[in-house]
């Protein structure tokens, strides 16, 4: 799947560039580049990309067969707001699937689409820049998943040893003390549960997203236990559920607000 993240960067840091286009009274903006998606393809197949999130009314279609550098096109409604990357993560690519006349054709994977929910950037976040690093922390390889109320990412960790789980915790709270940036989390013996969103103001930035990349390294280091198998959104099964559940309800009920307290009141 590294070939779709090429890709997606390509999308990503070139959408940006391709807003101001003009391309008449079609409503569109169209770029055109070159990318190399052989990796991805087998010999006289073929791979399509398409965005399947047909609400953002986006539309991205790439089509290539091994070995050729032909232009892929990019096209945008006019009325896709610029932070349409943040849909990113609806974007889905299958391997090829092989008709058995020598034609392969790709369609889009809708299932993965559909539980990849959209994310909000937070105001001060310009998304051309989150996206691919969100890309790379979400999209097959990477383990995080959208939070279901869209503003943050959010995974669950499994370490061997409870003091395996602490220690990876106290090394994810020393950076948070660097960064002056909190997670919202919750532990229970071996599993501890992620998310990365930011309060003030409000949505996913770019400071999550570099935490949550940490927070890989920092597993990695701690040895932490991999189910290869797992989607990103059930990384932490049915245990790393409830934690997350136990995170919104801290999150919404138990704690204070990180934001400025108002010393007049
Ligand atoms: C003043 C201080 O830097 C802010 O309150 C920080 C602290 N840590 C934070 N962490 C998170 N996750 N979101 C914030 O908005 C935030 N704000």
């Amino acid at each position: 799947m590294l070939q779709f993240r090429t890709l997606f960067d390509s999308f990503a840091n070139l959408a940006k560039a391709a807003r101001p286009a003009s391309s008449g009274s079609s409503g569109r903006s169209c770029i055109r580049f070159h990318t190399d998606v052989s990796q991805a393809c087998k010999a006289r197949t073929r791979l399509r990309i398409r965005n399947v999130n047909r609400l953002a009314g986006a539309h991205l279609q790439a089509h290539q067969t091994q070995g050729q550098r032909r232009p892929l096109a990019l096209s945008i409604p006019r009325h896709v707001p610029p932070t349409f990357m943040q849909t990113a993560t609806n974007y889905a690519v299958q391997p090829p699937r092989n008709d058995g006349g020598g034609r392969a054709s790709d369609v889009a994977d809708a299932a993965s689409a559909s539980t990849a929910a959209s994310v909000h950037f937070s105001s001060n976040t310009d998304p051309a820049t989150a996206a691919p690093l969100l890309a790379r922390l979400c999209t097959p390889g990477g383990r995080w998943a959208p939070s279901s109320h869209g503003r943050g990412i959010e995974r669950s960790f499994k370490f061997r040893t409870f003091k395996k789980t602490w220690e990876f915790m106290d090394a994810v709270a020393a950076a948070c003390r660097r960064e002056k940036h909190h997670p919202e989390w919750a532990n229970v013996y071996n599993l501890v549960h992620i998310r990365w969103t930011t309060h003030r103001p409000q949505g996913l930035s770019m400071k999550d997203l570099t935490m949550a990349q940490l927070c890989d390294e920092q597993a990695r280091d701690f040895g932490e236990e991999v189910d290869e198998g797992a989607t990103p959104a059930a990384a932490g099964g049915k245990e790393g559920d409830a934690l997350g559940e136990l995170t919104d309800f801290i999150a919404q009920e138990g704690c204070d607000t990180c934001a400025p307290k108002n010393t007049n009141s």
